[in-house]
């Protein structure tokens, strides 16, 4: 057996004891990664300044930096990542339960290239040990100091038999190919992507290739040509042009020519000075062989600015190119060093034309201060990535899908896509052997009324209450009975019926009504279990809803004196708040919800975006008891107010889920008055018509002004991240918790704990989560008077964080 097939064997049988699957194994290979990030930073680093002349910052800040952020982001998220998905159902499986479940594919051989060796091995890596894969690596042999320290490192961290480290060159990696994997994830350029993926069909193995090819960059005459060179400048020259995304040449007018070589120039000179073959922060060329490539493709091309090369040193000096010609060598392939050609055309019509003529390249750039020239290029090209008016930094975004398409290759990774690249998305339906009846309609014989019933069955999803799906199920039973015993039911081939789709502004928009039903099901308040439950109280709730037990939940305490004071959290705008309406409220089982309409909105505050309104609702004690969920120095409050809002252009919870503000919540605490505060007395009342799960009434003449202070009057308050407070807990939710506080009497207090019953019967008291640990998080304080400027800074600020990159946002 030769090495290959030893490595890939231990594997295997690595794979198949079955350890590799387990939750808590995959987050402790993810965590001994991050140690070695830490403790073999300088190791790392020394290895790549050889090979690659990086500096320790550089390899730092380009690598192993995302590294460390995709490891928090993957060790963070791996329980819900991994968790069964819930689906939309359509009426015919209503009853059903109907989810997604990740599975790990098997043995992956991930193949990297030497450009960024860490971040392009590493990377895939993480998604397969998160995926519960077994992993063979094959570092590429081209960077020979860097893949000897992950031979010598790797397995003194994970677990050496399910990651085993394959060194070696092109005879190494077809011996791998011969072999059997799950999936093969290979990196580097798009000849050697064919030859991959011609052995993995011999296998019908799946792929995912990460290649490259040539990166467009058009640069408008109508933008700050100062801005663009620089960003140009530094996307080019950064690790000497030798970066998958680099941008490859710049198309422009004529007319801006000049100024774009005296700009790219003068970025030259600003980040790696008069001469760069000294400066720390200037690359080498990886070996003698790209050497002699690169300064081949020079040939027939006019320089303009640098030139200057040493091939004993692997230099070659910033350089770009003028008038060059399609034809010209240097636009035959991928650069992948630091020349920059600069070719003519006569507009955006003639870019978008040269640039469709090309393959479909891994970025393309746009550089434009007009948005009709920014949506044209998006509209009218094709690429892996897009980015106007910056370089490179979409790779540093975990939330956005990294890869290629066509000749710049098929799949993705980073973030959740890494996980999701790597698992098998087993679909899963669960059925009862009851309910027979229904299923007659899909039995022969066929008639046109079986027909008439499966169009309506199978054409309509499913988004009702607990009393609507429990009335439907019960509509089944009876169309079950009719179906079992007759076919001539008179069928209306237009129901009345009709099931709506969630749509904005509904009574529970934020997350579907059938998958709400289905949780409400299965978890309780502490006030509300009893030792025969089979309900799951808050301490238990992560063992259903993974969420619930991750490091951004709420509700939190606020130790005053631990906050952090922020001039850049500026008042609230509210639209619509002072409108009159009718408002529904319905009990939902563990609280009662008042829905607000869409037309309701919310900015400003240092929200990244424009939200909603969705709904409100209260959390309470009983009996004399505080039943606030957040509680400031440890004291809880009488009660608390949530209103919920969703971000724009979100239309539901799931949505919203993935963006880490994708709901703001605004909270308010309640403190005891001696008087009556009159304004809550229609909706103490209604709490009255409210009292079963499931029933609801209308509030008329509603306005939310009334019960909360104008947003002129609300400039001080609590921001951090954190969750939804109910299961699933999705950790998607801007959290602002105000000063001011609400009055209430102890008489209306008591008249509302004591009016509503829990979707078990019980009387609904003591609706609220203990407080979650703080896990490293920045509680803000509001400053009153602002300053608008610093707003996105303050977000990008907390977000960039805890995404763990702040090193790619300045
Ligand atoms: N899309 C991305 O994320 C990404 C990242 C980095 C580099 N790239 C692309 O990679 C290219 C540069 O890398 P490279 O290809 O020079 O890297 P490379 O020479 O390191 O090759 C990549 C891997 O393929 C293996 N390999 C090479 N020839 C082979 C063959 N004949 N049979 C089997 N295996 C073989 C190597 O051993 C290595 O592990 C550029 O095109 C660049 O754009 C893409
Ligand atoms: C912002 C850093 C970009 C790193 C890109 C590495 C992958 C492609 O070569």
């Amino acid at each position: 057996m030769s090495r290959e097939q030893q490595a890939v064997a231990r594997a295997r049988k690595a794979f198949e004891t079955g350890r590799s699957k387990s939750v808590e194994h995959r987050i402790r290979q993810l965590k001994n990664l991050q140690r070695l990030f830490t403790e073999k930073q300088s190791v790392i680093s020394a290895a790549v300044k050889k090979d690659l002349n990086k500096s320790e910052v550089g390899t730092q800040l380009y690598e192993t930096l995302g590294l460390e952020g995709e490891l928090n982001t993957a060790i963070n998220h791996l329980k819900e990542w991994a968790a069964p998905r819930p689906v939309e159902k359509n009426l015919l499986t209503i009853s059903d339960t109907v989810y997604i479940k990740p599975e790990p594919l098997g043995v992956v051989l991930i193949i990297g290239a030497w450009n960024y060796p860490w971040a392009v091995t590493i990377q895939p890596l993480i998604g397969a040990i998160a995926a519960g894969n077994a992993a063979v690596i094959k570092p590429s042999e081209v960077c020979v100091h860097t893949a000897k320290v992950m031979e010598d490192l790797l397995p003194l961290y994970i677990d050496k038999e399910l990651y085993p480290v394959v060194t070696g060159g092109v005879p190494e990696t077809q011996e791998l190919l011969r072999q059997r994997f799950d999936h093969i994830f290979y990196t580097g350029n798009s000849v050697v992507g064919k030859l991959i993926m011609e052995a993995a069909a011999k296998n019908l193995t799946p792929v995912t290739l990460e290649l490259g090819g040539k990166s467009p960059c058009y640069i408008d005459k109508n933008c700050d040509l100062t801005i663009a060179c620089r960003r140009v400048a530094w996307g080019k020259y950064t690790n000497c042009g030798q970066t998958c995304i680099a941008p490859d040449y710049i198309l422009c007018e004529p007319s801006i020519q000049d100024r774009v070589i005296e700009e790219v120039k003068k970025a030259i000179k600003e980040f790696y000075t008069d001469n760069p073959k000294t400066c720390p922060d200037y690359g080498r060329i990886i070996n003698q062989r790209h050497f002699k490539r690169i300064m081949n493709m020079l040939e027939g091309s006019t320089v303009a600015a640098g030139g200057d090369n040493e091939e004993s040193d692997c230099y070659i000096a910033p350089t770009v190119l003028r008038d060059v010609k399609p034809e010209a060598k240097v636009m035959q392939e991928e650069i992948f060093g630091p020349l920059l050609p600069i070719l003519s055309v006569s507009g955006l019509d003639e870019a978008i034309k040269f640039i469709n003529k090309g393959e479909k390249p891994l970025a393309l750039y746009c550089f434009s201060s007009d948005n009709k020239v920014i949506n044209r290029m998006t509209d009218e090209t094709s690429s892996g990535g897009f980015l106007a008016n910056d370089c490179l930094v979409h790779f540093s975004v975990g939330s956005l899908p990294f890869g290629g398409v066509g000749n710049s290759g098929m799949g993705c990774y980073h973030g959740k896509y890494s996980f999701d690249q790597l698992s098998h998305l087993r679909s899963c339906l669960i059925k009862k052997l009851n309910m027979e009846g229904v299923n007659s309609m899909r039995y022969p014989p066929h008639t046109p009324k079986k027909l008439g019933w499966a169009r309506f069955f199978i054409l309509n999803s499913v988004d009702l209450g607990w009393v609507g799906r429990m009335a439907l199920l019960a509509v089944m039973a009876v169309v079950a009975a009719v179906v079992l015993q007759t076919t001539s039911v008179p069928f209306k081939e237009k129901s009345n019926v009709h099931f709506k789709p969630f749509h904005q502004g509904d009574s529970e928009p934020i997350r579907s009504a059938s998958h709400r039903t289905a949780v409400s099901a299965q978890w309780c308040y502490q006030s509300q279990y009893s030792c025969d439950d089979t309900c799951r109280d808050p301490i238990r709730w992560a063992a259903q809803f993974p969420s619930c037990g991750g490091l951004r939940q709420s509700p939190i305490n606020i130790v005053s004196t631990k906050v952090h004071v922020n001039s850049a959290l500026p008042p609230f705008n509210f639209i619509g708040h002072t409108n009159t309406i009718n408002i529904t409220v319905e009990n939902k089982g563990h609280s009662a919800h008042f829905a607000l309409p869409q037309s309701f909105r919310l900015t400003g505050g240092a929200l990244p975006g424009h939200y909603r309104a969705a709904q409100f609702h209260f959390h309470w004690g009983g009996n004399g008891r505080p039943g606030s969920e957040h509680t400031i120095d440890g004291e809880q409050f009488p009660m608390e107010l949530h209103i919920v809002h969703i971000k724009e252009p979100y239309g539901s919870l799931a949505e919203a889920e993935h963006d880490m503000a994708g709901i703001a919540l605004l909270a308010f605490l309640f403190e005891e008055s001696s008087d009556d505060n009159p304004h809550l007395d229609s909706l103490i009342a209604s709490l009255g018509r409210v009292k079963n799960n499931g029933s609801s009434t209308v509030i008329p003449n509603f306005r939310l002004s009334d019960i909360i202070p104008s947003d002129k009057d609300l400039f001080s308050y609590y921001r951090y991240v954190g969750s939804m407070t109910t299961p699933g807990c999705e950790q998607a939710v801007a959290w602002t918790l105000f000063h001011r506080t609400l009055p209430i009497s102890s008489r209306q207090l008591d008249a509302i704990t004591q009016q509503c019953r829990f979707w078990t019967g019980q009387p609904m008291t003591d609706i609220f989560r203990p407080t979650q640990p703080l896990d490293g998080r920045v509680v803000y304080r509001s400053k009153a008077g602002a300053a608008l400027g610093g707003v996105m800074h303050w977000w990008v600020g907390v977000s960039s964080v805890l995404l763990g990159r702040t090193g790619l946002i300045h």
